[in-house]
């Protein structure tokens, strides 16, 4: 029973789908990076938010580890890549606390506009101070949002609602999609003068860390208020600080921070800010949304192979990963084939697929045609890490879809390039399940690949089969399938068999030394 960690804190509704999936589940949360590292060895599934940090030191001990689910949606506190490499498919939750997450930007910059914290707190405080606190209407002003994907969007709807005019800074946003979501796209120097307010919703990479930079802060209109619920490290806080003190910034509201938990800021107690704890994805609807969704994903994947909302590896949903399984399994077969036959440095594979299997999602199949290619050389190679290996390796990887039906129903072919030229497999499924080899560089053979195999290429002459029969008589070794293919009569042949104890190097020699045999090779699958 695939066993499941929730290590950070989640609707109880997370670990009751666990449960009823068949899963084993603990939640232990608030553990410190080792105390982690020293359960994580027994578990199949790391359930997480944003407190859990997946290293590469926590993937190390993590010798189990099939999936880390994030509730939520930045995965900013994964390294994905050590993940990938260690083949843990990643996946978060993109849409559950979106609407949420925009409502807290929405409540932050309201809360800016008339100074809500100090207020509320200087009245508790029995002041009644009704001329210190004066605010500013949001209509009609200029809202800059950088970064309108999901949330960015939501914040501009709401935001029209309120009669301001956005404009956005995203590269990635496309002028139809511009005009769809209600808003002018500029560029960042743009909305940096423009923007009475400016509101964060990207991720957290490379090319956003940072984006408000000491520099970028100094380009801002004067008077601007800032609302940060995206990621820390997004602003430089210690110029933020100071532009705050100048009075260049009216405002700033940051749900996040450069280290959270941030219990110690300088920004704490500046005029003009507001802080509050990473609580952009609280509340109750989105919460139970991401428990429910994660958990799902999760469940799914460990118990029937299927995929959603991965950030490394194709997507493949409970519905087409029970079709998609024996492709999977033809296509390991095949890989592995091609990487223990081909010689040379390979540097491209191609994935074609005819008839039935043209139908299908051919990334699953592709990854594990380069899973089998790539465990021929390593055994912790699995279908999430081997299109990151074979990137890895420069490996030029195409899919080839062909709408016509050949003598098969369904037909996957691998060609690998080498050096010295292509060299291609070819298997489909006997009755829509059993993986089937049919082709091999280009002679028609049939053949189960399973089990150690004994493959040889020989000078198709009478007589070479039955002496190939009596040396594996005579040394002991029992013969479970035969299969025999060749080019062309007298040409080049070639011999499969199933073998019930693995190819010596003793009885590889000896094959290898019988009359007309241009090369012999033992196979495992
Ligand atoms: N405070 C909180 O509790 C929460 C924070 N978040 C944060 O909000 C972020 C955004 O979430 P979504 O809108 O759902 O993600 P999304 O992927 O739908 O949108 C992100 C947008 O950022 C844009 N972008 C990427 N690089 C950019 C760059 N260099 N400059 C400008 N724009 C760039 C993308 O094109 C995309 O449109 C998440 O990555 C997460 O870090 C999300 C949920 C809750
Ligand atoms: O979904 C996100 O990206 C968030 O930042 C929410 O974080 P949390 O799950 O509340 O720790």
């Amino acid at each position: 029973m695939p066993k499941v960690l929730i290590s950070d804190k989640m609707d109880p509704r997370a670990a009751q789908i666990f449960r009823e999936r068949g899963l084993e589940v603990d939640e232990i949360t608030g553990k410190t990076p080792q105390e982690l590292r020293a359960i994580i060895g027994t578990y199949d599934g790391l359930a997480i938010r944003s407190s859990t940090k997946v290293t590469p030191d926590l993937l190390e001990a993590a010798t189990n580890l099939k999936v880390v689910g994030r509730a939520g949606i930045g995965v900013d506190n994964v390294d994905i890549p050590a993940a990938s490499a260690k083949g843990v498919v990643v996946m978060n939750t993109p849409f559950g606390n979106s609407i949420t997450t925009a409502e807290h930007a929405i409540a932050l910059m309201f809360a800016l506009a008339r100074q809500l914290p100090e207020a509320d707190a200087s009245t508790q405080a029995g002041k009644w101070e009704k001329n210190r606190f004066m605010g500013v209407e949001l209509t009609s002003k200029v809202l800059g949002l950088i970064g309108a994907g999901n949330i960015g969007s939501i914040v501009a709807d709401r935001a029209r609602g309120l009669k301001m005019r956005v404009i956005a800074f995203d590269p990635f946003l496309t002028p139809e999609r511009a005009v769809e979501i209600g808003v002018e796209k500029v560029s960042l120097d743009d909305l940096l003068s423009r923007a009475d307010f400016i509101t964060l919703h990207t991720p957290l990479t490379d090319q956003t860390r940072n984006i408000l930079s000491r520099e970028n802060l100094a380009k801002t209109k004067k008077g601007v208020r800032i609302i940060n619920c995206a990621r820390g490290g997004l602003i430089d806080e210690a110029a933020l600080k100071e532009l705050l003190d100048s009075g260049h910034v009216a405002g700033a509201a940051l749900d996040v921070f450069q280290t959270e938990p941030a219990t110690d800021s300088p920004l704490f107690g500046t005029p003009g800010f507001i802080s509050t704890p990473h609580l952009g994805a609280s509340t109750t609807e989105a919460q139970v949304n991401v428990a429910i969704q994660v958990a799902e994903q999760m469940a799914d994947y460990l118990t029937t192979g299927g995929v959603t909302n991965a950030l490394n590896m194709p997507s493949l949903s409970a519905e087409e990963a029970p079709k998609l399984k024996p492709y999977m399994a033809l296509a390991e077969k095949l890989g592995s084939l091609v990487g223990q036959l081909a010689h040379g440095a390979i540097t491209s594979v191609a994935v074609e697929a005819e008839g039935a299997a043209a139908e299908l999602n051919l990334k699953p199949i592709t990854s594990a045609v380069l899973a089998g290619f790539l465990r021929v050389h390593s055994d912790t190679v699995n279908m999430v890490n081997a299109p990151f290996l074979a990137r890895e390796r420069g490996l030029d990887v195409r899919e080839i879809r062909h709408e016509r039906e050949g003598d098969y129903h369904t037909l996957v072919r691998v060609t690998v390039g080498t050096r010295d030229g292509e060299r291609s497999v070819a298997g489909t499924l006997v009755g829509n399940e059993a993986p089937r080899l049919v082709e091999l560089f280009g002679i028609k053979v049939e053949a189960d690949l399973a089990g150690p195999m004994l493959y040889v290429v020989n000078e198709d002459r009478p007589g070479f089969i039955g002496r190939l029969g009596t040396l594996l008589g005579e040394a002991n070794v029992n013969i479970g399938t035969f299969h025999l293919g060749r080019r062309q009569a007298g040409g080049e042949a070639i011999v499969l068999l199933s073998v019930d104890e693995p190819v010596t190097p003793d009885l590889l020699a000896r094959v290898k030394a019988l009359p007309d045999v241009r090369t012999a090779m033992g196979l495992n699958f």
